[in-house]
């Protein structure tokens, strides 16, 4: 996890003290770059303990195309409370375009079941996409994410929007624009999110694994987090450890949580963040 770790120094030296949305103020630099290769390990943070349970309940309430937290409440994750309506409602967020993008002609289209069928049929394309930013659902940002989610429109804006896949030597390989990132919080969740989602549909298309390259628009980390990155950064990052899927589902929509294991995750222990709302 050495790419992360030094996007958190180069923030804490180069970046510009910036306030945002949520009034916490952050430091921020502006196009950064960074890419894990899967065959070394599955990338989780081993200089900080990280909930794999939230990480792993969050992607398959998004592939179910749900968009109230309901389920995550089920199963003890509570990462979206914040920004819920009363009723758990966040407005179309991720599960909604992903599954349910509504055309101007009516139609709905399931980005991830086309997704699925290009890497199989066509995997030379380049228009392998799943793309969040759906501007008719946009939020108005100085609105509360909430009152958001209760007229209808998206509590938040999605953070990570545009997934690109790519299969060369039987191989896949993965790319995600993140237009905001919370370095401290986020950052290894999407980073996870995102190798623990291309390991699923290596299985599903029958390809191997390859890199995942994240690309983020600001990259910020929030002041109030100064001192946790100053913790983390004096840590020494150990061996990654692996992802070991027990079964292959059906389909992409019929893995549960209980198909995942991570061995041999030795991580140092938690550091606990305040999140910014
Ligand atoms: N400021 C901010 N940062 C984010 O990363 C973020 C948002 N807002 N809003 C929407 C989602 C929700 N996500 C979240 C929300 C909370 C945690 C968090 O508090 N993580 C704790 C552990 C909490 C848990 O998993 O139960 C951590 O220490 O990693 C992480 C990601 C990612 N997103
Ligand atoms: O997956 C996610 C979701 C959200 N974030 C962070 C990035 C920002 O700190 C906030 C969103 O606020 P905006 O004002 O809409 O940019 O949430 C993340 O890092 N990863």
């Amino acid at each position: 996890m050495q790419p992360y770790l030094a996007l958190l120094r180069d923030v804490m030296e180069n970046g510009v003290d910036k306030s945002d949305r949520t009034g916490t103020g952050t430091r921020s630099v502006f196009g950064r770059q960074l890419r894990y290769d899967l065959r070394a390990g599955f990338p989780l943070l081993t200089t900080k303990k990280l909930h794999i349970r939230s990480i792993l309940h969050e992607l398959l309430w998004f592939l179910s195309g749900e968009t109230n937290i309901r389920y995550l409440q089920e199963n003890g994750v509570s990462i979206w409370d914040e920004w819920a309506t009363p009723d758990g409602e966040l407005g179309p967020v991720y599960g909604a375009q992903w599954r349910r993008w509504q055309g101007a002609d009516g139609q709905v289209y399931d980005q991830v079941t086309d997704l699925v069928e290009g890497l199989k049929n066509n995997p030379d394309s380049r228009r392998h996409i799943i793309n969040g930013w759906n501007v008719a659902e946009l939020p108005i940002e100085s609105d509360k994410p909430w009152e958001n989610a209760a007229a209808g429109r998206m509590a938040l804006p999605p953070c990570h929007l545009l997934y690109q896949f790519y299969v060369a030597d039987k191989t896949l390989s993965a790319s995600l624009y993140i237009r905001s990132n919370d370095l401290f919080l986020g950052n290894p969740y999407n980073t996870a999110s995102l190798a623990f989602l291309t390991h699923m549909l290596a299985q599903q298309c029958d390809y191997d694994v390859g890199d995942i390259v994240i690309s983020i628009g600001d990259a910020h980390i929030y002041r109030n987090h100064f001192e946790q990155v100053q913790t983390q950064l004096q840590r020494e990052p150990g061996p990654l450890p692996q992802l070991r899927i027990r079964r292959r589902p059906a389909s992409i929509f019929d893995y549960r949580f209980e198909d995942f294991e991570i061995v041999n995750y030795e991580a140092q222990p938690h550091i606990k963040a305040p999140i910014a709302v």
